[in-house]
């Protein structure tokens, strides 16, 4: 019988990406907005600066009195929120300090290095440049302004920016709900004192890790062991737990304990894809249980082998995570050109994000050089790993020195 074809990575991709909804929008305060995603533009609630303001501490002159030599009578003094509440006057100079309104009568900053004080006089070692070491009005933005675009992901420099402008909050969609199920019979918690034949649950740190990174909310919804009755209880659970996405790790593939595709489908769900053209990651799997009205759950069966969950949950669950909160932006693989350090041999069907070592750099061009062993069961190299290669399917053997493609691992 001949073997179903395997779907294309970035077809697959871009199917799962037009299946993501939006999620509601709802109101946090700037404390709580780090690394959320704008559902409506920022617009200035105020102007900044409101009046013209020093850049310097020095004295506010008119530009015209103010030269070399000049010596000008010390008016008063303009410093920050405390502004000088008159005219300077001809011949005159107000004290002011940084980020002090620039009083009226004044066009020019002559700071405090460039003057000599004498009792109540100030001699001017250096001219007056009209507009110098002031800052304008509006200068940084305007009431009305928008600032930041729906779809942008907030960060630490925006929420400054954010506050600056007047408003201690802002709409940003609803953190995806993501539920983590683990199968298998094998599985032990760490720290447990697991025996040698079993294995350590390890794939809800990794893949919990990335869907925290793309700004959903985690839940972990337990161990299920090989047996149809309890998986299928297992899956109806978290089916009914109001998730947005429902995520699950192993038997996904074709042995006799790969319980996964039977229990989602017999508790209601639609599988759009099951097996990618991908390495590692075949047998992923996602769909979704339809909702009666709004948005349901969308389901990523994801591979056991724990290389092979996390490589998934990049390629798919970050995007599809970012993509539901309305990030700007969020389409195919966002891939990075390379060169590598060693020959390779020619490409199979499947698309390859092999564990790789970036070893230097030639004209800021990152170096690559594929791990020796490429086992989607080795947590050891992939925490190694400062990329993924990326090898198309098909792709012809090619020598170091050549082009390639690589997904860095930031963290
Ligand atoms: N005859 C075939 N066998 C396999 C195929 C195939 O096409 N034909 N595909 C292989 C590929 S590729 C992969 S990937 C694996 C995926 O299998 P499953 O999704 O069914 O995963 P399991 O069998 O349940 O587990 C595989 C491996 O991973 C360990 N595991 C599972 N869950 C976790 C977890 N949460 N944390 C850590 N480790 C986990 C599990 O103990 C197994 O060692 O199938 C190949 N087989
Ligand atoms: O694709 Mo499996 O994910 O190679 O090990």
């Amino acid at each position: 019988m001949a073997k179903p074809a395997l779907m294309p990575v970035e077809e697959a991709l871009d199917l799962l990406l037009s299946q993501a909804e939006t999620l509601p929008a709802e109101t946090v305060p700037l404390d709580a907005a780090l690394g959320r995603v704008l559902a409506a533009p920022v617009v200035a609630g105020r102007t900044t600066p409101g009046r013209d303001v020093s850049a310097m501490d020095g004295y506010a002159v008119r530009a015209g009195d103010a030269t070399l030599g000049a010596v000008l009578e010390v008016a008063g003094e303009s410093a920050a929120g405390r502004p000088y509440p008159g005219t300077v006057p001809p011949g005159g100079a107000v004290r002011l300090f940084t980020g002090a309104v620039v009083p009226d009568g004044a066009d020019a900053v002559v700071i405090q290095e460039d003057t000599s004080r004498d009792g109540a006089r100030i001699h001017i070692n250096e001219a007056a440049t009209p507009g110098r070491h002031i800052r304008k009005a509006g200068g940084d933005f305007r009431q009305g302004e928008t600032v930041l675009k729906a779809g942008h992901r907030l960060t630490a420099r925006d929420l400054a920016l954010v506050a600056a402008c007047d408003l201690a909050q802002v709409e940003v969609s609803r953190r995806p709900r993501v539920g983590l199920l683990s199968t298998g019979d094998e599985l032990v918690r760490p720290g447990m004192g697991a025996q040698a034949h079993q294995v350590i649950l390890s794939n809800i740190y990794a893949v919990g890790g990335v869907a925290r990174q793309a700004g959903a909310e985690v839940t972990d919804r337990g161990i299920l062991p090989d047996q149809m009755e309890a998986t299928r209880e297992g899956i109806r659970a978290a089916r009914d737990a109001g998730l947005d996405v429902l995520v699950t790790s192993g038997g996904a593939s074709v042995g006799d304990h790969d319980l996964v595709a039977p229990a989602l489908t017999a508790e209601g769900a639609a599988l759009a894809v099951h097996k990618i053209a991908l390495r590692p990651g075949k047998p992923l799997m996602f769909g979704g249980f339809p909702a009666a009205q709004g948005i349901g759950t969308h389901i990523l069966g994801l591979p056991g082998n724990p290389v092979s969950a996390y490589v998934c949950a990049l390629l798919f669950l970050h995007p599809l995570l970012r993509r539901m909160q309305g990030e700007a932006g969020i389409g195919g693989l966002e891939l990075v050109a390379a060169e590598l350090a060693v020959d390779m041999k020619a490409n199979d069907h499947r698309m390859d994000f092999m564990r790789a070592e970036i070893v230097g750099r030639r004209a800021g061009i990152p170096l690559v050089r594929p791990m020796p062993v490429q086992d989607s069961s080795m947590l050891s190299l992939l925490a190694r790993a400062g990329a993924l290669l990326v090898r198309r399917p098909h792709a012809t053997a090619a020598k170091a020195g050549e082009p390639c493609e690589i997904l860095p691992l930031e963290d």
